[in-house]
């Protein structure tokens, strides 16, 4: 197959060889060369790791659900994010980029996790997330359920020392544990606040909402640090208070992004594990992250999509949008 019918193929490295494409990044495969739904999916059409010499963001899957409390399957959510991103297109009018001009970005595939054992899982994803970012590649990682966040903040921290994190769900997920359980889709920042690798000044939920096990919940999640803006106070507040809220929060301080992607309505997002009534739109949450144009994104995560209770790919359409702002963000700096 020659590169003319496929554009840049698969499995074809390009720039690597070719001296006079070695200063600028290696672009996604040209929808107006070659149709969007033609060839294998990488996120949003980029080149895979393993064709550019490196890479500046690179998104990664980690496709893995034994950390769950209710429905499973967001071990499919990579693969359904990348087939829903096919139809990404280059710029970024809302922030005014085009983040595969402005970066190399590249799809780093998934992480091979081990899917019967959480602690294994853990392990193996903190090293690889490591290795991944060694060079200085920032990560964009697409779950997976939220089990995830810890290994990815561990390695985050490893770098830049205890992080600011917003943490986007409709869920806490500072529970202790489940059925004795601590390593759970329910547990990832309390176990982070625990290790010390989240800075406690700058921690906050937004889009939290529905029932809880006890009022303690909120007792402990506050002791641990975190600040709420809840669904219903991001409808109330509007998006332009509920940015500077957080923008005062966060400050300079390195930051990661957690999205959970059941922050959102099940409206705008069917397709996961633990559906909460009363969520935000996924404009209300794409113009939030826009929001955080200045702030020093050191990493982020989009998790819990479960395609098998998606229709219409209306939930990983989400998903890869909000991947797409995140690299977005990662590619303005
Ligand atoms: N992280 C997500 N999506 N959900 C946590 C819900 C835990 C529970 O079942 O109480
Ligand atoms: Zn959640
Ligand atoms: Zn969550």
């Amino acid at each position: 197959m020659t590169s003319s019918r496929t554009g840049r193929g698969e499995g074809d490295p390009g720039s690597r060889t070719d001296p006079a494409r070695e200063s600028r990044p290696v672009p996604p495969v040209d929808s107006s060369q070659v149709p969007r739904f033609a060839g294998f999916a990488t996120f949003a059409r980029l080149p895979r790791l393993d064709q550019v010499e490196r890479a500046d963001v690179a998104v990664v899957g980690v496709p893995f659900d034994a950390g769950v409390s209710y429905r499973p399957g967001a071990r499919f959510g990579p693969a359904a994010v990348r087939e829903a991103s096919r139809l990404l297109r280059p710029y970024h009018p809302g922030l005014d980029v085009s983040p595969f001009e402005a970066a190399q970005v590249a799809d780093a595939g998934d992480i091979a996790v081990n899917p019967f054992d959480i602690g294994a899982a853990i392990e193996t994803l903190q090293a690889d997330a490591e290795a991944l970012s060694a060079g200085g590649t920032k990560l964009v990682t697409v779950g997976g359920d939220h089990t995830i966040a810890l290994p990815l903040l561990r390695a985050a921290a490893k770098k830049h020392g205890p992080v600011a994190l917003l943490h986007f769900d409709a869920h806490l997920d500072t529970w202790d544990t489940y059925f004795g359980e601590p390593y759970t889709h329910g547990t990832p920042f309390r176990r982070a606040v625990e290790e010390g690798i989240l800075d406690t000044s700058a921690l906050c939920h937004v889009g939290t909402r529905g029932p809880l096990y006890g009022k303690a919940d909120l007792d402990d999640d506050q002791k641990l640090g975190f600040g709420i803006i809840t669904s219903a106070d991001v409808l109330r507040r509007g998006i332009d208070e509920t940015i500077d809220a957080l923008r005062q929060r966060i400050g300079n301080r390195p930051l990661y992004v957690s999205v959970d992607i059941d922050v959102l309505d099940p409206a705008h997002a069917p397709g996961t594990g633990t559906p909460e009534a009363g969520g935000m739109t996924s404009r209300e949450l794409l113009e939030i992250l826009r929001g955080l144009r200045t702030c020093d994104l050191v990493g982020a995560d989009v998790v819990e999509l479960a395609p098998a209770y998606d229709h219409a790919e209306i939930t990983a359409i989400a998903a890869s949008h909000v991947a797409y702002d995140l690299v977005s963000l990662l590619c303005l700096r």
